[in-house]
């Protein structure tokens, strides 16, 4: 984690390292964590953008004066801004849309992948959230908004953080950088009441892609209320769309507006995963070291999860030796950091299995997912997170209702439902959906404390509802300090027996169909009304078959039981795909379901069954 001394330390990064121009913008630092000093004036768009300090500035230099972050640190302008962009590539910014989140490509060099997020877009964006925001929350004359900035361990996150603080300074808001951040720690920045660490903030951005490939990058936007959803993010590319447009002709005056603003750096970090700690001591009866004697490897993928073994599991006494791929590596050298990936998944198992650990916990590159190995290498994933969450929350909160995305299991129903005396409401995949659901019921009277999906996101009402792929760790870890403290149990068994009897089927299969957007079949259409039309064909062909049964309840796509198994089709949340879950007791009913599927969509040309063939052997 990017060590900060201090607080606030006043540090100025409004130029960037990767100097931004347009023949350079392929060009990307090797940021792995620590943010570099910027030894070289930075040089934009022909212009050299650089003046001196602010009043403020120096009066907070005065306050850390011999910080290690101070000592020969270049001071700019918060702004330093762009300048005149002489003509900027045209982009579509709806095309940088992925739900509730922006992605896109930011680093150069992946074939047929030319960059779309680049410092411009980016700046025109933050700009974007910045008036967003003060609409949103109406402007106070009496103070200025502050927004907080955080990055995951892309090696784009360096510019792409200097270039939101310009865009968001440029609008007159303050920004304070945290540097290597987790995304629930960006959430929580806006709820944190601490002054000295500049909280709670107005906004919170967080630049992460997740898993996604090292070119990639993208934001999640945070303010007290949540993460934004779908439309916020809509309207704020709209509103980007046409700040790009005016770039050249507003620069020189959004400098001098912005001259105001400043741009600060916290260690935030500190703050969350001390809350975290707290979480943990508090669980145990306000023991200081319940994990003391515990082994705990870690594997944060190369991602922002590293702080996990050094500053939450140790400081509870936990043993980490043998924890892997802590220090950030924007190229994810080792495995996808992804706990919905085999080989991932496979890596933190063999940790837990060589170092004869109690327990092995992964999280994605970002820390809003998770999940867990117990010490006989058994994976806590998927469904059984899901199961093992649901048992934990409903001891706490007796036939509550557990949300969880559309494809967990009938056997997952089951457990929460016949074992745990819980509900079990199967919504939509897409986190953002799911803790919504939970949020929406509680409104309307239901009680519910979990939000969960299958893919390591989960929120928890006690939570304030924040996606904390850390919280959920720090809940095993509660149930395991507890268990010690009251004698019922020293290891990850107490996690174990929590799962048992979660029946599981025999076999399990994601087979993911896509869809040929240029196909001539489309006719013009969108790749949604494409992937309906499949869904109403496979939705007419099951029901006049006796063997299949159309799910009572279901929310998304069309899930079928039959043969003793079930299967759900249904359209991707981002991608021209239609998703195939198969789940049976054995091999040949999911065969039987999935021929089934096969032969109710095998007429859609423009719909690449191949994958489903090969697994129906067609
Ligand atoms: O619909 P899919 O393509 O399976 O993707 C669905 C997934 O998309 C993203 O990764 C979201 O973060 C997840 O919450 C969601 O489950």
């Amino acid at each position: 984690m990017a060590a900060t001394s201090g607080k606030v330390v006043q540090k100025v990064f409004g130029a960037q390292c990767c100097p931004w121009n347009r023949q350079l913008d392929t060009q990307y630092c090797r940021d792995r964590s620590t943010p570099k000093k910027c030894n070289s004036l930075p040089f934009q768009g022909g212009k050299l953008a650089w003046t001196g300090k602010f009043p403020m500035q120096l009066h907070m230099l005065a306050k850390f004066p011999n910080g290690p972050e101070n000592r020969g640190s270049v001071y700019c302008n918060a702004v330093s801004s762009s300048g005149t962009v002489p003509s900027l590539e045209k982009v579509d910014f709806r095309k940088l849309q992925n739900g509730s989140d922006i992605r896109g490509v930011a680093v150069a060099g992946v074939e047929g992948k030319p960059v779309n997020l680049t410092e411009p877009v980016t700046e025109a964006i933050a700009a974007a959230f910045a008036a967003w925001l003060l609409n949103k929350k109406g402007a106070d004359a009496s103070r200025r908004f502050k927004v907080s900035i955080g990055h995951d361990s892309r090696i784009s996150a360096q510019k792409l953080q200097d270039a939101v603080s310009r865009g968001i300074t440029r609008a007159g808001l303050d920004v304070i950088q945290y540097g290597l951040a987790s995304t629930p720690a960006m959430f929580n920045s806006t709820l944190t009441e601490d002054e000295e660490f500049l909280c709670p903030v107005d906004g919170s951005i967080m630049i992460t892609a997740s898993h996604l490939p090292y070119n990639r990058n993208g934001f999640k936007f945070f303010t007290n209320a949540g993460g934004l959803g779908k439309s916020d993010i809509t309207d704020i590319l709209e509103r980007a769309a046409s700040i790009y447009d005016k770039f050249s002709a507003e620069s020189s005056r959004s400098s001098e507006q912005a001259s105001f603003a400043s741009i600060k750096r916290v260690d935030y970090m500190s703050v969350y995963t001390s809350d975290l700690v707290k979480a943990v001591r508090k669980a145990a009866g306000n023991i200081d070291k319940p994990l003391e004697g515990f082994h705990i490897v870690v594997d944060a993928g190369n991602g922002a999860g590293g702080f996990f073994a050094g500053s939450v599991l140790e400081p509870l006494g936990a043993i980490t030796t043998g924890s892997q791929f802590l220090e950030p590596d924007g190229f994810f050298p080792n495995h996808i950091p992804n706990p919905e990936d085999k080989a991932a998944m496979r890596a933190i198992t063999q940790a837990v299995l060589n170092n004869k650990a109690d327990l092995g916990i992964i999280f994605d590159t970002d820390v809003d997912r998770s999940a867990a190995v117990d010490s006989s290498g058994r994976e806590l994933n998927r469904n059984r997170l899901i199961a093992l969450m649901s048992a934990i929350v409903l001891e706490e909160h007796p036939g509550t209702t557990i949300v969880t995305d559309s494809v967990t299991s009938d056997g997952l129903t089951a457990f929460i439902e016949k074992k745990l005396g819980g509900k079990h409401h199967r919504f939509k995949r897409g986190y953002k959906n799911v803790i919504d659901e939970g949020i929406r019921l509680n409104s309307i009277g239901e009680e519910s404390h979990l939000a969960i999906e299958t893919s390591g996101h989960g929120a928890l009402k006690e939570n304030h509802w924040l996606d904390d792929g850390a919280y959920l760790m720090v809940k095993l870890l509660n149930k395991l300090a507890s268990a010690r403290a009251s004698g019922t149990g020293s290891g990850s068994k107490v996690l174990t027996d929590l799962v048992e009897g979660l029946e599981e089927p025999g076999i399990a299969v994601e087979l993911r169909l896509k869809i040929d957007q240029n196909h001539p079949d489309l006719k013009g259409g969108s790749f949604r009304e494409y992937g309906e039309a499949v869904l109403k064909q496979l939705e007419n062909t099951t029901s006049s078959d006796p063997k299949l049964q159309k799910a009572a309840v279901n929310y998304e796509g069309i899930r079928v039981s039959g043969f003793g198994g079930w299967f759900l089709l249904r359209l991707s949340l981002h991608d021209p795909v239609l998703p195939l879950n198969i789940e049976a007791p054995s091999n040949e009913e999911a065969l039987k379901l999935g021929l089934a599927v096969h032969d109710a969509v095998k007429e859609f040309s423009a719909l690449d069954t191949s994958a489903l063939g090969k697994f129906v052997q067609v």
